[in-house]
């Protein structure tokens, strides 16, 4: 579902450099507000070339530099691979930050909500900006736990390259697959950093393969490591045949020395870089037709000929392809790899200009997430212009319609929903405002009122997404709120097609409303949320030229509420068969008539519950495997795979959301908290009679 497009004017000249700065820009302000007393903030432009006296054209330069010094970067992965230390390191080296920020301490510049840096994790994207070796990085670090997805889609769309870090000791995670896939679809050129390589277990090797084959992507391999798990201390730079060892008794990682490799001294080392550099070459030439001609003409005899600026303009236009992708690695918690990660940044990822976008995305003002904002009215008005095109032809898939990706984000449907209730009556409209608040920063909150007991209802992505919105309200808004027991957010559909017939005849005042309605109600195999309303041949046009809008109304309303437990029905189609209108007839009875008719119609269907399914992944130690794979059966869990990773073993299935409440508090004692887990949406599946009878049973309160 695309939330609400809506478009906005602003006067700006250059989109590209105000691009990502301007996304939270609020937050960003909120994060040096609190920070200052110990930490202190503030862009260190002293590295720029260029600032001397009074210059003031290379001083515009260092404010504003021109669009090919740019880089408008993002930091994605699975949960807890390191993106906020990584970014810290970041901040850190490029002189954003005068000391080094630790998640497990936390006080981080990126995590700067209360409830990161108590919880040690991503939950709001934060963007900020600074300068490395002349080039302007505005860089947002995004949340890896599945319930802030969302959040990462919303930065995904406006981004010109992204660095996915890895834990290298899991190579390829659950959470990897779902945030490479979400930037895929937004085309973002990406490089790959091989993070913890200093972790027990940790395999550059087996990194780099889990991308090739679980990503399906091209990996080029731009680095090797220099040891690995407690013995890494430094890479190897396959492009230059350098060496960049990190001086140990360093407790910042600031130093390195970086050296050439030399037959005399790295003799085994240089064989095996030699090696990786011809690969890499023939790997870049067979993508790169540009580069081919250059190695065959000038260089086949010899590619240590071969300088490494010609490779590397090389790996840029294949980066920027997007048909293979670079990989660095490092340890950022040891202060290891994160300045080449740096410079690859600005080298192969590209800046706004070889981009192209027209729309720009700002949050900060009255406008909501998923709103977009162009430079000026006139191409406001085409981009109004193209957004009505592209609803006349919504199936035709089309460059158009992919560069109309901006004006939209994807919201997955909630998952959860629980009642939500102020301290008093008259806090209602604290509440209230807090919530539309909220909802507009995150559209994936949605807030909705039980028209049977007029309470408020919250419906989220996880039970995590739901514990730190209500954390917020009290914190940010000073509503202590109280939560009603969690739920699962069922649907329904139907299993056999029915008719209905229904005449509504009512007069109001002086005047007669009189419709008479025939509908069918069937199940159709396409997963579909919003039922697909059809209309026979024999219902006239003119009739429905003037009717249609409260025929579909009517409908919407009763699928919103299905018969069986209130919630909306999917899959379903309905056809109007037939259809009489006396005229005067308000819209209002209109579709009261066809809510009535097809409330009939379901009443006779034999109907199905059907339960979100999720997608597990438990990484667990091999003597924890057996409690682990006991305790999922009795959750109705499916397991698909037992896969080995490193000393690891990776349970994949599949089990139904409210068998997995509290899951996390579970594994941790049953494994003594050295599991990790990772669960996603896969679908929505059938209950079984027996399971459906027993919740339809405690719904109505019989157990
Ligand atoms: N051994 C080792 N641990 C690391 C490294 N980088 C990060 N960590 C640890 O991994 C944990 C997660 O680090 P974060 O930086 O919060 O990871 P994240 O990806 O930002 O986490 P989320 O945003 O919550 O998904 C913390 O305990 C870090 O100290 C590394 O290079 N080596």
């Amino acid at each position: 579902m695309l939330s609400g497009s809506r478009i906005f004017a602003v006067n700006h000249k250059k989109i590209s450099s105000l691009n990502i700065n301007n996304v939270c820009c609020s937050k960003i302000r909120a994060s040096l507000k609190r920070l200052k007393p110990h930490v202190p903030l503030g862009r260190n432009y002293s590295s720029l070339p260029g600032l001397i006296g009074n210059d003031i054209k290379s001083l515009r330069s260092v404010l504003s530099p021109p669009a090919a010094k740019i880089r408008n970067i993002g930091i994605m992965a699975h949960i807890d691979a390191g993106k906020t230390t990584t970014t810290e390191r970041i901040l850190y080296y490029s002189g954003y930050t005068r000391s080094l920020g630790d998640v497990d301490d936390g006080d981080t510049v990126t995590d700067f909500m209360a409830q990161e840096r108590e919880r040690g994790i991503t939950i709001q994207s934060a963007a900020v900006t600074f300068d490395w070796k002349g080039y302007r990085l505005n860089l947002i670090d995004t949340p890896g736990h599945v319930d802030f997805t969302v959040e990462v889609e919303r930065c995904l769309r406006v981004l010109d390259g992204a660095v996915a870090v890895f834990d290298a000791s899991a190579g390829v995670e659950a959470q990897t697959l779902t945030v490479w896939r979400q930037a895929d679809k937004h085309k973002i050129p990406r490089i790959c950093f091989l993070n913890k390589m200093d972790k027990t277990g940790a395999s550059f090797n087996y990194a780099v393969e889990s991308i090739r084959e679980k990503l399906n992507a091209k990996p080029l391999v731009l680095q090797l490591p220099i040891g690995e798990a407690k013995t890494f201390k430094g890479v190897v730079d396959v492009v230059s045949k350098e060496k960049l060892l990190w001086n140990a008794n360093s407790d910042d990682g600031k130093d390195f020395e970086r050296k050439p490799l030399l037959e005399m001294s790295d003799p085994e080392l240089l064989k095996k870089t030699t090696e990786a550099r011809n690969a890499l070459i023939e790997q870049v030439a067979d993508l790169d037709d540009e580069f081919a001609d250059l190695v065959l003409g000038e260089f086949s005899e010899n590619f240590d000929l071969l300088p490494a600026e010609k490779l590397q303009t090389a790996i840029h236009r294949v980066t920027l392809a997007q048909t293979a992708v670079p990989v660095l690695c490092g340890s950022a918690l040891r202060n290891k790899g994160v300045q080449p990660l740096l410079d690859a940044i600005t080298m192969y990822l590209p800046s706004p200009e070889e981009r192209n976008y027209e729309f720009l995305h700002l949050v900060c003002l009255q406008t909501a997430t998923g709103d977009t904002i162009v430079s000026s009215k006139s191409s406001a008005l085409a981009a109004a212009r193209r957004a009505e095109r592209e609803g006349e032809k919504k199936h035709r898939r089309n460059s158009e319609a992919e560069r109309l990706l901006l004006a939209g984000v994807e919201i997955p449907e909630p998952v959860f929903f629980c009642t939500i209730e102020p301290p008093s009556m008259a806090k209602q409209p604290d509440l209230d405002h807090a919530l539309k608040c909220l909802h507009r920063e995150d559209p994936s909150l949605k807030v909705r009122l039980d028209p049977d007991t007029g309470q408020t209802v919250l419906c989220g992505m996880g039970e995590l997404h739901i514990e730190i919105i209500h954390d917020r309200i009290k914190r940010e808004y000073g509503l202590e709120t109280y939560l009603g027991p969690l739920q699962v957010a069922y649907r329904e559909t139907i299993l056999n097609s029915v008719r209905a017939t229904d005449t509504l005849d009512r007069t109001l005042g002086d005047k007669r409303h009189l419709v008479t309605v025939e509908l069918e109600a069937k199940p159709i195999e396409t997963a579909s949320v919003r039922p697909v309303i059809e209309y026979a041949d024999s219902v006239s046009e003119d009739l429905l030229k003037a009717s249609q809008e409260a025929i579909e109304n009517g409908i919407h309303s009763v699928c919103l509420q299905g018969p069986l437990l209130g919630s909306p029905i999917q899959d379903v189609a309905i056809t109007l068969h037939s259809l009489m209108i006396h005229p005067g007839t308000s819209t209002t009875m209109i579709s009261a008539c066809v809510s009535r008719c097809l409330q009939k119609a379901l009443k006779k269907a034999d109907k199905q519950v059907l339960e979100p399914l999720m997608g597990l992944e438990v990484t667990v130690t091999k003597d924890y495997l057996s409690p682990v794979l006991a305790d999922l059966a009795q959750r109705r869990g499916n397991i698909q795979e037992i896969q080995t990773r490193q000393n690891n073993k990776v349970v994949i299935g599949f089990v139904p959301l409210a068998e997995i409440m509290g899951y996390s508090t579970v594994l941790r004692t049953l494994t003594s908290g050295s599991a990790t887990f990772a669960l996603e949406l896969a679908n929505y599946q059938a209950m079984n009679p027996q399971d459906q009878s027993t919740l339809l049973s405690q719904r109505r309160g019989f157990t």
